[in-house]
């Protein structure tokens, strides 16, 4: 990869993973900076990455060739505003916050290059999972700078459509928080049939890894190795049973729509 110059604004969780992901990749400390308008998380991250993070958000882009808005969404209005005047024509926008759209965006800021994506936090081992959509001013170059930026923490893939990103929010961006829920409530159904803590987590966790590595590696679909690991009237039929007795598709489904549409509600509320 080419080092652009990147810049962070706003130094928290999404962009800790993010740049966490980037110096793992080989990307020099020094081809990162970073603004935080919280003095204790400005020394937290450069500390933990070795980069250079300002208070001031204008500094922070002076040079940079790919800006990255990574401040939470209901902040992101004055962060644009105090920031416009200090673009440069050629700097490319790339948003990660959910709902906020690329026409709030322009709106802000002025005609711009941007990207609007969408990663999540294994962003931090490099295994992330990024939707992206690129406005009409995003030149092809710019498009691969963006790709190479989140390709660097996992895989990306391009939507044609912006209104696609509200889903990939649904399924990838708040995705890893449903596993943990599964990992946490499988935590304590072990414990509480007598597994030590520590053991039961490590079953979990290891069985989480292994699933989706055969997922992702395998010929079959997830329901075709599901229905491998089930015994006619066997343990895992059981189990099964008894999650979709509970209604558990339904369930997913409602849950991953609640997302979708708060991704959409979030769009209308703060692109005024
Ligand atoms: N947490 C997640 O899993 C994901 C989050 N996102 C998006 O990433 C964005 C950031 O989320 P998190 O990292 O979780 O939030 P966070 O709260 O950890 O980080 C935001 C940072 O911005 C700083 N900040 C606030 N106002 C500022 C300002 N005016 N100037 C400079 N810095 C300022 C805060 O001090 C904080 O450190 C959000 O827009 C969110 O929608 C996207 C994908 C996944
Ligand atoms: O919960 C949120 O709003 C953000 C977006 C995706 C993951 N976290």
């Amino acid at each position: 990869m080419t080092s652009p110059r990147i810049a962070f604004i706003g130094a928290g969780n999404m962009a800790a993973s993010l740049i966490g992901g980037l110096l793992a990749q080989g990307l020099p400390a020094s081809a990162i900076r970073a603004s935080d308008r919280g003095a204790e998380q400005r020394e937290k991250i450069a500390a933990e990455h070795g980069i250079d993070v300002v208070a001031s958000n204008a500094e922070a882009c002076r040079d940079a060739d790919v800006i990255v808005l990574a401040v939470k969404p209901q902040v992101m209005k004055d962060v644009c505003l105090d920031l416009a005047p200090h673009v440069q024509a050629g700097q490319l926008i790339v948003s990660i916050a959910a709902g906020i759209t690329s026409a709030s965006l322009e709106n802000w800021l002025g005609a711009r290059a941007i990207v609007r994506c969408m990663p999540n936090t294994p962003s931090l081992l490099r295994l992330g999972a990024s939707g992206l959509y690129a406005n009409a001013q995003v030149s092809a170059e710019q498009r691969q700078q963006a790709e190479q930026l989140l390709s660097a923490v996992g895989m990306a893939v391009w939507l044609d459509e912006e209104k696609l990103i509200d889903a990939v929010t649904a399924v990838s961006g708040s995705g890893p928080a449903y596993f943990f829920l599964l990992i946490e409530a499988m935590t304590a159904s072990g414990e509480k049939l007598g597994l030590p803590r520590d053991v039961a987590a490590k079953l979990t966790m290891q069985t989480a890894l292994g699933a989706a590595q055969m997922a992702l590696n395998s010929d079959v679909d997830a329901a075709e190795l599901r229905r491998r690991v089930t015994s006619p009237a066997g343990t895992t039929e059981a189990a099964i049973k008894t999650f979709q007795a509970g209604g558990f598709e339904a369930l997913v489904e409602q849950a991953v729509k609640a997302a979708d549409q708060r991704s959409a509600e979030l769009a209308e509320q703060l692109g005024q």
